[in-house]
């Protein structure tokens, strides 16, 4: 039987260690969060990420905009958070209405306030080997790794899903951590074999129950970044169930990745405001 990856223990008590260190820092972190639309799970993930300021003690202020917003109103916000000298980290929720140009949106964040790690200057530190913030979703797993012991060193690593936000980033992070590093999406040949030699599987893919029993190997270790609805359930990309039985570790949905990334965005938004705070004494 699988050891299973709890995300929500392991970010609560990151939550309450970051909760002391900024209580003792006489810093006053501030994230601000933009949101475009009215997506029901989209205002659900930045509720969160405001109720878990609260709980550590980042003030937080929330950008909401129409659904019909235009990039030049979008970035134009976000250039306004950029000047805002009290806001530490920006976040633009995601995704945005497909009439808003996401890349100009993100490319318009200032690097040093980017707490989602999604700039190209900072995707680039992230691939150079020298992350400045990287994305918290990647990151929180790494973090999650780290907190139950799980080599990563030397370790093949195998990320189905190349997105900007999760598969690029994770693959990245990974190969900084010194695995060997396999990227998976919907052109690769042999995919099932390609995941069989995996002895760590992050999937990234967004469709449930892709990852099956039969596509792992014995003793790999298994996260699920997948959050899908099914039959009015939330389940991940992996079947839980079945692939438990062949995992030496697996992250469960919910309760695994999720809230990692959440702890994630905290961290790097008291990062920001301990760089920032830096900067302004040199
Ligand atoms: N600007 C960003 N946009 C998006 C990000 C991101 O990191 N930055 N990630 C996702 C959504 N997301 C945060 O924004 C997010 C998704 C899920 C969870 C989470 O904790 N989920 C819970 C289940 C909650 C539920 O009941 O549905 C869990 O997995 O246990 C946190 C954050 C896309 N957009
Ligand atoms: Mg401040």
């Amino acid at each position: 039987m699988a050891t299973i990856l709890d995300g929500k223990q392991t970010s609560e008590k990151r939550l309450e260690t970051l909760r002391e260190a900024i209580a003792g820092s006489g810093l006053h972190p501030k994230l601000a969060t933009v949101i475009v639309g009215n997506d029901p799970a989209s205002q659900m993930y930045v509720r969160m990420k405001h109720k878990a300021c609260e709980k550590v003690g980042i003030a937080s202020v929330g950008v909401e905009l129409p659904a019909d917003a235009t990039t030049r109103t979008v970035v134009d916000k976000v250039r306004a958070l950029n000047r805002d000298g009290s806001v530490d980290g920006i976040l633009v929720q995601l995704p945005l209405p497909s009439q808003v140009d996401t890349g100009r949106v993100i490319n318009a964040i200032s690097p040093e306030k980017d707490v989602d790690g999604y700039h190209p200057e900072n995707m680039g530190h992230l691939f150079l080997g020298k992350p400045r913030f990287s994305s918290c979703t990647p990151t929180g797993i790494m973090t999650l790794l780290a907190e139950y012991q799980i080599p990563v060193a030397g370790a093949r690593a195998v990320v189905a899903g190349r997105s900007i936000d999760v598969g690029r980033p994770m693959a990245a992070l990974l190969l900084n951590a010194d695995a060997t590093v396999t990227i998976c999406h919907s052109k690769t040949k042999d995919l099932a074999e390609e995941l069989k030699r995996a002895d760590i599987l992050v999937s990234a893919v967004g469709k449930p129950h892709f990852i099956t029993k039969e596509m792992v190997k014995e003793g790999a270790v298994v996260i699920d970044v997948g959050i899908n609805q099914l039959e009015g359930k939330l389940v991940g990309d992996v079947d839980f169930e079945a692939v438990k039985e062949v995992a030496s570790a697996i992250t469960p949905v919910p309760g695994g990745v999720g809230p990692m990334t959440i702890a994630t965005l905290m961290e790097n938004t008291f990062r920001s405001a301990q760089e920032r705070a830096c900067d302004r004494v040199l």
